[in-house]
């Protein structure tokens, strides 16, 4: 199922929790909600459920107006953080709860809805565990029932809020290969809220990153990393530092790192972002900078590089092999060099929204 959201805004008082919000979420879809703490996303898909009203816009599903339609009414499952399963019933009688309440009029028989709770114990890879509680699962395990429950009432979208955030990293790896593989065996359109932006890049077809009431930047993951639109998604999606220079005579100009030549328009200050994985660095007795440190992590290694400039520290990230030759050593002089370099239009310091991307010759 499509859906259209159009000019939605929320206010909770005077302050403006959501603030002109469009987007289009196409049919079979696997969506990302991905930003900080505060910036809307439960309040969004909390209206894409019907659990609360927008002030202003317009909601349709399926090409019809949804807000006038109970949440019960809208084909929607939904997931949250900390899966509220019933202690006193067991994993199957928890899959088929949202069945045996239905009207008798559209209640399933009762061989249909165990025949139902199997398939769907089946596709969560849970066949095995149908009597136990909920206090005898571990994280992961209860939350891969409360999804099967919201699967178990058909949904024609599947709404998930931070569905694997209280459970430990490796799990949450796990969970996530899983949930994408059932998404596209069951076809129908999910959102997912996240502030984990590997989660987000990792799992969607694409990702909406917001940031105050606002939507900054909606892209496939690959091109909000390669091309952000604005400093936050730049700042946002991976490490990245920010450092003084100006675009000058045509090209960009950092202080104390070569850059490559990169055409932009405009005379300005502006604040030049270059990723840790984007710079080479040279050993050079001459040069300004020393290696601060260097860090070994699995096939990483990660230098931070002290310049005399009001740049500061730069963090640089190479392969392991790179900086283990003993080539390079804490203390040591070196010249660095990019080979990508982004300013943002229209600013002089991080706060303009037309991108004006800047791929290395
Ligand atoms: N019922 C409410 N009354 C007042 N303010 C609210 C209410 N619900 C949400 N807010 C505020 O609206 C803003 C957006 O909240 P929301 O829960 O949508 O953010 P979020 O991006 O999902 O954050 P988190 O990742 O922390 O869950 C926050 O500043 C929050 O404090």
């Amino acid at each position: 199922m499509s859906i259209d959201i159009v000019g939605i805004a929320k206010n909770f008082g005077r302050f403006a929790a959501l603030d002109d919000i469009h987007l289009r979420v196409a049919d079979g879809e696997l969506l990302a909600l991905l930003g900080p703490s505060g910036s809307g996303k439960t309040t969004l898909l909390r209206i894409i459920a019907g659990l609360e009203w927008p002030d202003g816009g317009e909601l349709r599903m399926h090409g019809s107006n949804a807000l006038g339609v109970r949440a019960s009414e809208r084909g929607v499952g939904f997931v949250f953080q900390h899966y509220a399963l019933f202690r006193h019933m067991t994993v199957s009688d928890n899959v088929a709860f949202g069945l045996q309440v239905r009207p008798r009029a559209t209640r399933p028989g009762k061989a249909d809805i165990a025949a139902r709770v199997r398939e769907l114990l089946r596709l969560v890879q849970l066949e095995a565990l149908v009597d136990r509680y909920p206090d005898q699962l571990s994280g992961g395990q209860r939350q891969r029932v409360a999804l099967a429950r919201a699967l178990a009432v058909e949904p024609r979208v599947l709404l998930l809020d931070e569905p694997f955030g209280a459970l430990d990293a490796k799990v949450r790896k796990e969970l996530r290969r899983w949930l994408r593989r059932l998404h596209d065996e069951l076809g129908m359109t999910t959102i997912f809220v996240t502030h984990d932006q590997e989660e987000a890049l990792e799992l969607a077809d694409r990702v909406v990153v917001m940031s105050q009431g606002r939507i900054e930047q909606v892209g496939r993951p690959h091109e909000l990393y390669d091309q952000p639109a604005t400093p936050f998604v730049q700042r946002f999606l991976g490490s990245v530092n920010a450092l003084p220079g100006r675009v000058e005579a045509g090209r960009i100009i950092a202080e104390g790192i070569e850059l490559p030549r990169i055409a932009v328009p405009g005379e300005t200050e502006a604040t030049v972002f270059v990723r840790p994985q984007e710079i080479d660095v040279v050993p050079d007795a001459d040069a300004p900078g020393h290696i601060r440190f260097i860090w070994l992590v699995g096939p990483v290694a990660r230098l931070e590089v002290e310049l005399q400039s009001p740049a500061g520290i730069i963090e640089i990230e190479l392969p392991r092999e790179v900086a283990s030759a003993g080539r390079l050593a804490v203390g040591q002089r070196v010249r660095l060099t990019a080979r990508q370099a982004r300013v943002f239009g229209g600013q002089g310091g991080g706060a303009g929204r037309d991108p004006v991307p800047a791929p290395a010759a």
